[in-house]
């Protein structure tokens, strides 16, 4: 659902309604997906609409607007036989804009991916106000995290190192990847993202990291035996 009207009527069309009503019920006979809500935060610009698009759509948006209040999108992949929903608020990263749903975004939250653009140290920079801001709206610590170094395409304008930012990770022992929205080899790690996500919160299992398929190449993280097929 993208919301491009006036904030204020957006708050009440979908605000106001609960979790269940998000998720409206299958036809019968269709086994119910269990629905998880993850939250994209970060700096404006950094590329959190692209992502949300190319995972859920599997297309790049060359000029998408600046999000107003929160986009929100399904996907619902089928893990191991099981029905996974995952409802995916995209927020804005422009203060004006995420003022009076701020606490929106953070209510029942299963997951949050934090994305910065490689190409911006600020943006890498404010991480740990995000990351404070989650804390401060009652995400747990149990809530599984991920952090993103998106536009990679754009290697020799880089101002986030690789090294730095998987310090940065570990610090808070959050899985790192580093993708591209734009660049359509790269949709294989962008799905990486979510269905690790996906995984993480079907099963209540920690997240197992295992080496970069290719040292030097994109980081990312998969689990042994696991595969996932997608109906969008
Ligand atoms: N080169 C490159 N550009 C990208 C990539 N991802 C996004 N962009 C561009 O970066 C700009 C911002 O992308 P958005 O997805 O709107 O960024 P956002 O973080 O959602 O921004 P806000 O809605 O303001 O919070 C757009 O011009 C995109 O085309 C990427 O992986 N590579």
């Amino acid at each position: 659902m993208a919301i491009e009207n006036n904030p204020v009527e957006v708050f009440d069309t979908v605000f106001n309604r609960n979790d269940a009503q998000l998720s409206p019920r299958l036809e019968h006979g269709t086994p119910e997906a269990r629905t998880f809500k993850i939250i994209v935060i970060g700096d404006s610009n950094v590329g959190k609409t692209c992502l949300t698009y190319r995972f859920c759509g599997g297309i790049f948006l060359k000029n998408p607007e600046a999000t107003i209040g929160v986009d929100f999108r399904e996907k619902t992949l089928e893990l191991d036989g099981e029905r996974i929903k995952l409802q995916i608020w995209d927020t804005a990263g422009q203060e004006r804009f995420r003022k009076s749903m701020v606490e929106h975004y953070y209510r029942n939250v299963h997951a949050v991916v934090y994305v910065y653009d490689v190409t911006s140290l600020a943006s890498f920079q404010s991480l740990p106000e995000w990351i404070g801001e989650c804390s401060r709206h009652s995400v747990g610590p149990m809530v599984p995290r991920i952090l993103v170094g998106n536009k990679c395409d754009l290697g020799g304008h880089r101002e986030v190192a690789t090294s730095h930012a998987q310090r940065l990770a570990d610090g808070y022992t959050f899985p790192l990847f580093e993708t591209s929205a734009k660049d359509p080899a790269e949709k294989e790690h962008v799905d990486a993202i979510f269905l690790t996500l996906a995984y993480r919160l079907k099963s209540h299992k920690p997240l197992r990291l295992k080496q970069p398929i290719e040292s030097g190449g994109p980081l990312w993280y998969q689990r042994e035996h696991e595969t996932a097929t997608c109906q969008c």
